[in-house]
């Protein structure tokens, strides 16, 4: 019959662990198994496990008593997924969680295994050995219904990798990699030892073998206590059979008497035979809990018999599966008339009132008052330090073979570059390429660090990965942090190193090798950021379609608040500026490489009179005084124009009365601007008109330099070949300055203004002021310098004016924040020229406040920024990834099994139970 298939011995299982003799039947005695003797010395006498007292140290019997689970979700309200289970599986045994599909199979492991949703709860009784102890690492564990393993790596790599990870320091690396070795034999995976275990676009191991290397990883650390939820899903029946057994011996054929603990669904009558023990679930209660070989009988006790020739599990579970029984209302069902409600019904109430029920309470009782055995306490796994190194170098492999981690991005990236490099091919310096360069700078930091995006898919699956890996307690978060850090950096390294050069290097950025080096770091820093976002993403969001939604959304957030968009000082000020706009790495990636590009360069200017602009004019002109809040030109309601006068609004009370002071006279558009204070309307609180009649103009000189300068209106001669040289000793003389510029060329005259400390030269012809920059126009006496320092001005459009305004913007740099002043002394050398005269002073008096955009003294400064809130971002991400740690085992008002990642196992005091020593 095939329904008496089962051996009588397993029957006695239902009595004591110790006693219980393994089952034979369907299990042969491998070679893996033998070797597996061979390996800790011989253990079997006549057929059954001889169990000394020293094996039953570590061994584990669990029970647990009216176990209940309920869920809740806002929706549909509470629902009890367990009612009232009790039962109890002990070493040496395989105990199979069998039902139909939905009935609570996986929902009982997990409750035994203390893996429970936070949206559970869980009461009743859970006992290790009867008592309320934590069970240290190594000594139970979960083999997930899924396999997530690591694609890219072989059989041997990931189970080496694993024993490395999993396995105590006190183990020598050679011992660790035979105990792998072991375990992979143990498995029967030695003909696919070096097949890469295969994913997307990779054919690998089989299905089956990919089962057998995650029970093989899990086993490793030889556990007591085995959790395995659908072992066989999405096997056939023969790999199926294979797996079965291999689980199956290590149940019984080990002298370490493991108790393993299986949630199955469809079992054919060959793995049936397997198992020791079986709990038969409906709807969340038990039907059946006793010998597997005793289930048909009590079917057929009740008037369910098993009919011949049928596989007795699909007996079992086509009789209480209710999912169908529509079919019955419309004759499909075969000879079944009953309606499976009532059946189960039937099932149930007979159990509850047998025997069998009152021998598995008894069983119970006495297994949870037995001080059976201690626990091993001991083990623990490797160091952090090798925790680091081992996955340092795991990841590193990874990220190497799997394809779309970084090489698809690294050719993607190519692309790109190229593209950029041929549409901004040789930027020279023309006045056009201003916008280019700002333009090609804004594009790399904002869209080739958002592609860094494309990484993300693979990297959910190795969070996976570590998610089953931490939950099993293989190592903690910080060690996979570190490791993934590490080993990123080489391949982020190559991402920005080859794309940063095709596209810094053929448009022509600014040449020199510190720019370059400087670029890469931001670029560099700002990849890593993204990569750090994206963990954070991932740590939140697992699923990786939502996880990449989600972070360019984030991305496009950031960018949009970077200041490129949007100037700084016009951001909204609540959330978007403060802080998002300060959080947004862009801001510091632009400020950085904008500075990197412009400074020190000079551009064409596309005026009447050609001349340059050097690279700080631009970043000055991105410039203006921190503190100014508001501007308004007062407009005729009628007409819209101008009514010739408007209000400028300071913070800082000391600034505004210097701008009383320095912005009188400076020319706004055609005309010199006056300036006075205003003062509050009384009626409405906003600005009246001037308290003071209107002064005429005086044009103060900034006490900076104090050269009296009248300003004139501006100079379009272009026959102009006067300098102004400044920052002269005040005791130099005409003779001096002249002798000192006579190298440059044929010197017309030379005037100083006496005890003012500045002067003219004026040469023979033009062609030397082209020529002339700082750089060349180096005093042979630098004894003619107040302090060390040329300052000179020159160009063809020089002027009075031009003296005033450089020095007024020197001084007001200066002045607005001692970090300009570098800056500041810097632009004694620019070539000021009228029309940026006009312009400075317009964005002025409409506060175009872009200092944050675009002016940051120091390089250093930006990329620190970035390396900090990587630093950040890593952090946040190890402390998201902690607190949902913390959250997620919720040990409710009775016991259960911690997921916590020490693993240990928390267990209900037993009130009855003698204390362990
Ligand atoms: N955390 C939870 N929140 C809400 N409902 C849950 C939760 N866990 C399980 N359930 C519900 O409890 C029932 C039993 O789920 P469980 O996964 O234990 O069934 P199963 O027997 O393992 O099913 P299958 O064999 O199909 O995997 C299902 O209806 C499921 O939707």
């Amino acid at each position: 019959m095939a329904c008496n298939i089962h051996d009588e011995s397993v029957s006695s299982a239902a009595t004591c662990a110790y006693e219980t003799k393994p089952q034979q039947s369907g299990i042969d005695i491998e070679a893996t198994t033998l070797e597996m003797e061979a390996f800790r010395g011989p253990r079997k006498m006549n057929g059954s496990v001889s169990v000394t007292q020293k094996d039953e140290i570590g061994m584990i019997c669990m029970t647990w008593k009216d176990v209940w689970v309920t869920a809740s979700n806002r929706k549909n309200g509470s629902k009890s997924i367990l009612q009232g289970l009790t039962g109890y599986a002990k070493p040496g045994q395989l105990l199979a969680i069998m039902g139909p599909s939905g009935c609570g199979k996986s929902t009982l492991l997990d409750t035994l295994a203390g893996r429970l949703g936070s949206n559970t709860r869980q009461t009743g009784e859970i006992l290790i050995n009867g008592h309320k102890q934590a069970l240290s690492y190594g000594t139970s564990a979960y083999v997930t219904q899924d396999d997530t393993l690591l694609t890219t790596l072989t059989v041997r790599e990931a189970v080496h990798y694993s024993a490395q990870l999993q396995l105590p320091d006190t183990m020598s690396k050679e011992e660790k990699k035979e105990r792998a070795d072991f375990t992979i034999r143990e498995m029967g995976l030695q003909d696919a030892i070096n097949t890469r275990i295969g994913g997307w676009g990779c054919k690998g191991i089989s299905g089956g073998q990919e089962r057998r290397v995650s029970i093989c990883i899990e086993i490793l650390t030889r556990p007591k206590l085995l959790f395995l939820d659908e072992p066989t899903s999405g096997l056939d029946s023969a790999a199926s059979y294979y797996v079965m057994r291999r689980i199956a011996t290590l149940a019984q054929n080990d002298h370490i008497q493991r108790t393993v603990i299986v949630s199955i669904h469809q079992p054919s009558s060959e793995v049936f035979q397997l198992f020791n023990s079986l709990c038969l679930l409906s709807l969340g209660k038990t039907v059946y809990f006793g010998p597997a070989s005793a289930a048909t009988e009590f079917f057929a006790s009740n008037g369910f018999p098993c009919p011949p020739l049928m596989n007795p599990s699909d007996h079992l579970l086509k009789t209480i599966n209710k999912d169908f029984d529509q079919d019955i209302e419309v004759g499909l069902a075969g000879t079944k008339s009953m309606p499976t409600e009532e059946v189960i019904h039937i099932l149930l109430n007979s159990y509850k009132s047998s025997e069998r029920n009152q021998e598995v309470q008894n069983e119970v009782a006495v297994l949870s008052k037995k001080d059976t055995s201690s626990l091993d306490m001991k083990r623990g796994n490797a160091g952090f330090l090798n925790q680091c190194l081992v996955l340092t170098k795991r990841s590193f492999i990874n990220m190497y073979r799997d394809l779309g981690y970084y090489w698809l991005r690294l050719v993607i990236y190519i692309a790109l570059a190229i593209t950029l490099a041929t549409v901004f091919y040789d930027l020279g310096t023309s006045y056009d390429s201003i916008k280019d360069r700002g333009s090609l700078v804004a594009f790399i930091n904002g869209f080739i660090t958002f592609m860094t995006i494309g990484g993300f898919p693979s990297f959910v699956e190795v969070m996976k990965v570590y998610q089953r890996e931490r939950q099993n307690g293989h190592y903690g978060v910080t060690a996979f942090v570190i490791g993934n850090t590490l080993s990123s950096i080489p391949y982020l390294l190559l991402v920005t190193f080859i794309p940063g050069a095709i596209s810094y290097y053929l448009p022509g950025l600014q040449k020199g090798c510190e720019h370059f080096l400087y670029f890469i770091c931001v670029l560099f820093s700002s990849l890593m950021l993204v990569e750090s976002l994206m963990m954070i993403v991932a740590s939140v969001v697992p699923n990786y379609l939502m996880g990449i939604i989600t972070g360019s959304g984030i991305q496009g957030i950031m960018l949009l608040l970077c200041g490129f968009f949007k100037l700084p000082n016009h951001i909204p000020k609540p959330v978007w500026k403060y802080p998002l706009h300060y959080v947004a790495f862009h801001t510091y990636a632009n400020q950085g490489m904008f500075k990197n590009e412009y400074e020190g360069l000079r551009f064409a200017s596309n005026e009447v009179g050609g001349g340059y602009i050097s690279g700080e004019e631009n970043l000055y002109c991105l410039s203006i005084s921190p503190s100014v809040r508001d501007a308004k030109v007062v407009t005729d309601p009628n007409t819209a124009r101008s009514k010739g006068y408007g209000f400028v609004k300071f913070s800082d009370e000391n600034e505004r009365n210097r701008a009383m002071t320095e912005m009188n006279g400076v020319y706004c558009s055609t005309r010199p601007m006056r300036i006075s204070a205003a003062t509050p309307k009384k009626t409405t609180g906003a600005y009246g008109a001037p308290a003071a009649p209107v002064p005429k103009p005086v044009y103060p000189v900034p006490a900076y330099t104090s050269p009296v300068v009248q300003v004139q209106p501006p100079d379009y001669d272009v026959n102009n070949t006067t300098i102004f040289v400044g920052n002269l000793d005040l005791n130099v003389s005409e003779e001096e300055l002249k002798q000192n510029s006579l190298q440059f060329g044929e010197i017309v005259s030379v005037k100083i203004q006496p005890g003012k400390g500045f002067g003219f030269v004026q040469f023979g012809t033009r062609h030397v002021l082209q020529e002339m920059t700082i750089d060349t126009f180096i005093p042979n006496d630098t004894k003619i310098l107040h302090d060390g320092r040329i300052n000179i001005i020159t160009g063809p459009n020089f002027s009075g004016k031009n003296i005033y305004l450089k020095q007024f913007l020197s001084m007001k740099l200066a002045s607005v924040n001692p970090i300009f002043y570098d800056l500041a002394s810097d632009l004694d050398t620019l070539l000021v020229r009228p029309e940026l005269i006009h312009f400075t002073t317009l964005a002025l008096t409409t506060v175009e406040n872009r200092r944050d955009m675009a002016i940051r003294t120091d390089l250093k400064s930006n990329f620190s920024s970035s390396v900090g809130m990587i630093v950040v971002y890593r952090v946040l991400f190890l402390v998201i990834i902690k607190i949902k740690e913390k959250m997620k085992p919720v040990v409710v008002s009775l016991s259960c099994m911690s997921a916590s990642p020490k693993r240990t196992i928390q267990v209900l005091e037993n009130p009855n139970a003698t204390p362990l020593h």
